[in-house]
């Protein structure tokens, strides 16, 4: 199992920087997302990782060995890095053993044992060795093309995002076999992704770019409950952001006097709460009040929009069996602390600090 380490990575294309000192570590065997909004630089460091491109500066460094720097530049091949791409890539005249035998060193591509290995891995029938890529859906193509990843039993396996063409159903099942795929072979890994969901649900830690810089990194519980800054927190999940006066160790807003998750100096701040943090009853006294503007029913759970007196409008998640109907009024209260950011304050420092929370 080989560790990850990228310091200090700058990359620019013409004059517009894109990378501007990326440090990032994936622990051996670790499952780390790239999350980030679109054009942030998550596809690029990929890129400058696999070593199809260089970095202006900074180093990159796979299992103690470094592959890029100063004067240095380890060929794509010799890395030892397996990458899936977000559309597979599989080799269309070949069929699905001999794509993953390509994977596989010269004297082992005609061992139809160790391709059935390879597909039993990734959740595949061995029975499909013989089909061609268009025979398959998308989500066995995108098994297929693990399993011709992970072939060469790599240090490392980087996929950039690979789910993006599924639809939802296949999404969720081919995410699972793929977490199951790389747990098995022991494979460190980083997903590319924007989709929160599925990083918060696939890795171990996420890692959050903004602006070619990584601004949070940390396991998705302590990211979703303490983000950085508010960007992140709404980033990473749904956010109910609110206005405070703190005292004494509460936060005193438009729905009421709140616990605070962590010390926070008295006067102006702002807090988050998340969604489900909203508990929603028929009207009673003494009990903030707010109108229902529209119910999200998703089945499992529901989105009530909410407006409050002031006129701020926010979002409670709700189980969906006993819902609102817009234009009610109903009582909120909140379960849990709300996470303050005291006004003024400067940035929260280093990714590190966070990790940690
Ligand atoms: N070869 C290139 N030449 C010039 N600009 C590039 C090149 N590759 C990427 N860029 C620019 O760098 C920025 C970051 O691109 P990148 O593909 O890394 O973003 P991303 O976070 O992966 O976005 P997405 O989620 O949309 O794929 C973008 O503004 C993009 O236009």
């Amino acid at each position: 199992m080989s560790s990850l380490t990228v310091t200090g990575v700058t990359k620019s294309y013409g004059a517009t920087p894109v990378l501007t000192g990326v440090d990032l570590h994936v622990p051996g065997g670790g499952f780390t997302a790239l999350l980030g909004p679109s054009g942030c630089g998550k596809t690029t460091l990929l890129r400058l990782i696999a070593g199809f491109d260089d970095p202006d500066t900074g180093t990159v460094d796979v299992g103690g060995r470094l592959v890029a720097g100063p004067g240095r530049s380890v060929a794509a091949r010799r890395r030892r890095i397996g990458f899936v791409p977000q559309e597979g890539g599989l080799f269309p005249h070949l069929p699905v053993a001999g794509n993953v035998a390509f994977g596989l060193p010269r004297r082992q591509r005609r061992d139809r044992g160790r391709v059935a290995e390879l597909l039993a891995l990734v959740g595949l029938d061995p029975a499909l060795a013989d089909r061609s890529p268009h025979q398959l859906s998308g989500g066995q193509q995108q098994r297929v093309a693990l399993a011709r990843a992970l072939a060469p039993e790599p240090s490392l396996v980087l996929l950039d995002e690979p789910f993006s063409s599924l639809d939802a159903s296949l999404r969720e099942e081919t995410r699972q076999a793929v977490v199951d795929a790389l747990r098995a072979s022991g494979a460190t890994a980083v997903l590319v992704t924007h989709d929160q969901a599925e990083a918060l649900s696939m890795a171990d830690e996420v890692a959050v770019l903004r602006r070619g810089r990584l601004v949070q990194l940390a396991d998705p519980r302590t990211l979703y409950r303490s983000p950085r800054d508010l960007d992140v927190a709404s980033f990473v999940g749904e956010s109910v952001v609110l206005d405070a006066e703190v005292r004494a160790g509460q936060a005193h807003t438009a729905l009421g006097a709140l616990a605070l998750e962590r010390p926070c100096p008295d006067g102006p701040a702002r807090v988050l709460l998340r969604p489900e943090q909203l508990r929603l009853a028929p009207v009673e006294g003494g009990v903030p009040v707010a109108r229902v503007r529209s119910v999200d029913f998703f089945g499992h759970d529901a989105r009530v929009r909410l407006e409050l007196p002031s006129g701020l409008a926010c979002s409670a998640r709700l189980e969906g069996w006993d819902l609102p109907v817009a234009g009610e009024d109903v009582s909120v209260r909140v379960v849990g602390a709300a996470l303050p950011f005291p006004a003024g304050a400067p940035d929260a420092p280093a990714v590190a600090q966070v990790r940690g929370a």
